[in-house]
């Protein structure tokens, strides 16, 4: 019988899903990624999309403008898939850093997915010019038809569309970002070195249930929406099970009070602060500590061609607080375990 660690160093982390938002949303959530996280993939979902050079080049400006003093923290950027980006913006983007990876996100997918892409086949050429060039494709992967069930979603999206995509494009690297039922993380394992996905911590760490028994909980709503207990459990399994091909992702989305608790509510949950205690947690109950560190801090850069960071982290079993909201007046955020104890406090090493 081997006794709890008290203490947990590892690497420090990257954050290979985010929402950032803009503005007064950029100001107030951004130092709760880059206080931990080293580098971030910034979602290209504002109103309107990232889909130029330039509005790449100059989101990424008011990144670093919005540092607090003393953070160190790379945004990598992505663009917003659709048929009016051009293969000049990839290819560009890229070759001058500003371009990590493209987002494909399925129209009326999710939160500002308007602008997504109605049909696949409309940015063959794009994920072409990607393969050739080695940047990742980022994909939300749900069927948007409204004859499918909310739930049943990305089960068809990998039928439907992420299986053409594998197979005209085998050495695409494609992320299956935020996934969230067994057959996702099957189709992941089954998989070879081109594919790879990201995990949420709630998906991790809660099922539909906790967002709709005894109540219904806005603040757990997100897209894709939690599913049920089993789909939690085979999530757990693919990730305690030290695959390198799955990595941290938090996905937090952020959307002021207002517009969760109200009658047609965002869907995002605001994680970042309680990310990296809840997946610790995860790992921990399924005794798999000893992966936990390259999920968070080593499968991400592996699969991305980028260095691992310097510096590490220290999560300390000191129960911790969630703050019941984050920000004030009409920049309020309810964050993830909001008024809860988290198991871990986290800080930075250096
Ligand atoms: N995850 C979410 O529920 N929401 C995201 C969009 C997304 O990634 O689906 C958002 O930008 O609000």
């Amino acid at each position: 019988m081997t006794t709890a660690p008290q203490t947990l160093t590892i690497r420090r982390p990257d954050d290979w899903h985010l929402h950032l938002r803009d503005g007064d949303t950029l100001n107030t959530v951004l130092p709760h990624t880059s206080q931990l996280f080293a580098r971030a993939i910034v979602m290209p979902n504002l109103a309107p999309p990232i889909t130029t050079l330039e509005m790449a080049r100059s989101y990424r400006e008011r990144i670093l403008a919005a540092l607090p003093e003393g953070h160190d923290f790379t945004p990598l950027m992505t663009c917003y898939l659709n048929e009016h980006v051009t293969r000049d913006t990839l290819v560009h983007g890229h070759e001058q850093g500003i371009l990590t990876a493209a987002k494909l996100y399925p129209a009326n997918a999710t939160t500002n997915s308007s602008h997504g892409v109605r049909d696949v086949a409309d940015i063959y050429p794009l994920l072409d010019t990607m393969q050739r060039i080695g940047m990742p494709l980022l994909v939300h992967g749900e069927v948007t038809r409204g004859d499918i069930d909310i739930f049943d979603r990305e089960k068809y999206f990998i039928d439907d569309v992420m299986s053409g995509i594998r197979q005209r494009f085998p050495e695409l690297k494609v992320v299956f970002e935020h996934i969230t039922t067994k057959e996702a993380a099957q189709f992941v394992q089954d998989g070879d070195q081109f594919l790879a996905a990201t995990l949420t911590p709630q998906h991790l760490a809660q099922n539909r249930n906790d967002m709709l028994v005894g109540g219904i909980r806005p603040h757990l709503y997100c897209l894709p929406i939690l599913k049920r207990a089993e789909h939690q459990a085979a999530l757990r399994q693919a990730v305690a099970s030290g695959h390198p091909r799955f990595f941290l992702g938090t996905d937090s989305a952020p959307h002021v009070v207002a517009a969760k608790e109200t009658s047609c509510g965002c869907a995002g949950v605001f994680n970042t602060s309680a990310a990296l205690s809840v997946y610790a947690d995860v790992f921990e109950q399924e005794n798999a500590l000893q992966h936990f560190e390259a999920f968070c801090s080593d499968n991400g850069p592996a699969f991305y061609g980028l260095p691992r960071n310097e510096g590490t982290i220290t999560l300390t079993r000191t129960p911790t607080l969630m703050a019941d909201h984050i920000g004030q007046g009409e920049q309020m955020f309810v964050p993830y375990k909001a008024g809860e104890h988290l198991s871990w406090s986290v800080k930075r090493d250096d």
